[in-house]
């Protein structure tokens, strides 16, 4: 990948994300969007339609959802796991995990369009994927053990700590059971760019929940990454 990170409207439009929302599709369609509006009007930078249960077709029915959703606030459009669907669905951005398609397999589907973001779960795996070409965000967790990815052992503050201390050159965003009342302790370890689940498609106030997260992560400079 190049590291002309603001030279490209796309990456410079990632660079300033600080708040990442992923969703699954337990709400109806109808529900969905007005649940997103909320989300987005609070500040939320870029959504993913997380939900493993969906086959490609129904997930593309609400992929448009999250699109227009996304197109009414100027916020990113992230598909998790397949190129094919981002790339139909007319995405922002791919993310893969550690299993899925490796990145220069998703960059031949994709071409250069979609940007492509990468999990990683221990400081080992965000360097490698940094030196990887056409990795264009990390996201490294799980910060805290949560219900919402069962199975995965708490990574802990330690690996924000150390993810910092590499000063990755590209944006790096913490997950995993992050909360308005643990956010400070993420802010201190240095993350300044978060990916939440149920603190805001849980919340009562999904807009108000949004909002006090933006507003505390643009509260800080972030680095070049
Ligand atoms: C933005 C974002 N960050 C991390 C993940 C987790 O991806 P992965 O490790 O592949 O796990 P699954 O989501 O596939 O269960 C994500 N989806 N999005
Ligand atoms: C997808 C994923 N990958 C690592 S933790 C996580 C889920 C985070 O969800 P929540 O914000 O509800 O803890």
């Amino acid at each position: 990948m190049t590291d002309s990170l603001l030279s490209d409207p796309l990456r410079a439009r990632l660079a300033d994300a600080r708040l990442y929302l992923c969703t699954d599709a337990r709400r109806e369609r109808g529900d969905l969007a007005e649940f997103l509006d909320a989300a987005l009007a609070g500040g939320v930078d870029a959504v993913q339609l997380r939900d493993k249960g969906l086959e490609a077709r129904q997930e593309l029915e609400y992929l448009e959802v999250v699109r227009d959703a996304c197109d009414r606030h100027g916020a990113l459009l992230s598909v998790n796991d397949r190129a094919d669907v981002a790339l139909a669905a007319g995405a922002d951005i791919l993310h893969l995990g550690q299993n899925d398609l490796p990145v220069p397999h998703a960059r031949r589907i994709l071409g250069e369009g979609p940007l492509i973001g990468r999990s990683t779960s221990t400081p080992a795996l965000a360097a490698d994927a940094m030196a990887q070409p056409g990795v264009d965000y990390l996201c490294t967790g799980p910060t805290w053990a949560t219900p919402t990815k069962p199975g995965r052992a708490a990574a802990g503050l330690e690996l924000l700590r150390a993810t910092a201390a590499l000063r990755p050159p590209r944006p790096w965003f913490a997950i995993g059971g992050i909360d308005l009342a643990n956010l400070d302790e993420v802010l201190a370890a240095g993350a300044r760019r978060v990916v939440v689940v149920r603190a805001i498609t849980d919340a009562e106030d999904p807009e108000a929940a949004a909002r006090a997260f933006a507003r505390r992560l643009r509260a800080l400079p972030v680095d070049a990454g």
